[in-house]
């Protein structure tokens, strides 16, 4: 039990529980060499049981996505004992708490938070993936207010690629699709769809489309697709509601029609940009560029020292460590922080 945590603590401080779940708890970090704040997710391996294949199937997601509105999978470190997943800290918390604490959230305000949310749906799309279990809780609001897609452990990425049908029912039923309730065959990302509205019917209203304490009920309601729109809601939020809550996949709006659809284009006139900022093994010319400088180096041998450093740490770590190396304040650090620092590389090859 004890060897686990500290395998983590060669690395990370680890400080009070910012969450539980299930079968997991996190908790806040900071990696120690770069100050930098993470969230910790913790899970023992004993408690998850059956469980366990549903974190095999996050971590390989996560590990594959890298974009500006899904949370970041730093490192994972497995014992015999524990598994613990190192993933970007959002001091905003869960969407779900900010639409409480607003009791709803106007239709602009919406509109800035469903943009993020169909540029994090497009880009895990266009990887394969279905997300199957979208809904406020699995949002999360960063420093700068922008949202951050969590919780890939019901997510599916199908072998024939997201075209192909999925049998699994699964996610939170309020947010599920009637084909997916009903145990038809369905599409994940169509599945997605329909669950992007009940999330958008939730920031406009407040409260949920389809719900009863009834599961039964709660079922003949969604598989109805029949709801009432409040008094507040603008036509055009009312149309694009209809739009995605169509009982029927096949005349249910795509991801892609989302991204240029008139509601979403009010006020930016422009199209949702659903490509990576930071795509996965992309180096930063700039970067190199100003660490060659301040370690007197060529551009050619900075960038394999790049790539070494890069294959040996996650490569969001390196990121933070090069920008630490490449910074002027390097040169006050300690040379034993910075001794510690190589020392650090070793182990992990080691
Ligand atoms: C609640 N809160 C308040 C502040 Br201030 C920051 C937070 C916070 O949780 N921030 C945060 N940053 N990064 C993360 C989190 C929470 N978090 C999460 O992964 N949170 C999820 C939340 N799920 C939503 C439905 C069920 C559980 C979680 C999963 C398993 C166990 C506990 C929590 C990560 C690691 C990705």
């Amino acid at each position: 039990e004890q060897r686990g945590v500290d395998e983590l603590r060669k690395y990370y401080e680890v400080y009070e529980t910012i969450g539980s779940g299930g079968f997991a708890k996190v908790k806040l970090g900071r990696h120690i060499l770069t100050g930098e704040k993470v969230a910790i997710k913790i899970m023992n391996k004993k408690d998850l049981g059956e469980d366990l294949p549903r974190v095999k199937v996050e971590i390989e997601a996560m590990k594959n996505l890298s974009h500006q509105h899904v949370c970041r999978l730093y490192q994972v470190i497995e014992t015999s004992t524990h598994i613990f997943m190192v993933l970007e800290y959002c001091p905003g918390g869960e969407l779900f708490d900010y639409i409480v604490a607003k009791d709803r959230l106007s239709e602009e305000e919406t509109r800035v938070f469903f943009r993020q949310i169909a540029s994090a749906m497009a880009y895990v799309h266009s990887q394969g993936y279905a997300h199957r279990d979208l809904k406020p809780e699995n949002l999360l609001i960063d420093e700068n207010r922008n949202l951050k897609l969590i919780d890939f452990g019901l997510c599916a990425k199908p072998k024939g690629g997201l075209s192909y049908e999925l049998m699994t029912c699964c996610g939170s039923p309020a947010y599920a699709a009637p084909e997916l309730i009903q145990g038809k065959a369905y599409i994940g990302s169509e599945a997605d769809v329909w669950s992007m509205g009940v999330l958008l019917f939730a920031l406009l209203c407040g409260y949920l489309p389809f719900d009863d304490e009834n599961c039964m009920a709660l079922y003949r309601k969604i598989a109805r697709g029949r709801y009432d729109n409040p008094r507040w809601l603008s036509p055009g939020s009312v149309l694009l509601l209809n739009q995605m809550l169509q009982v029927d996949p096949k005349r249910r709006l795509s991801v892609r029609q989302l991204l240029d659809h008139p509601w979403v284009m009010k006020d930016y006139n422009s199209p949702v940009e659903w490509y990576s900022r930071q795509p996965l093994g992309h180096i930063d010319e700039d970067c190199i560029t100003e660490m060659a400088v301040n370690m007197k180096r060529s551009r050619e041998s900075t960038t394999a020292l790049v790539k070494e450093v890069c294959e040996i740490y996650t490569y969001h770590i390196s990121l933070f460590l090069l920008k630490r190396l490449a910074s002027p304040s390097e040169e006050k650090r300690s040379t034993a922080e910075r001794g510690r620092g190589t020392q650090h590389c070793r182990d992990r090859r080691a």
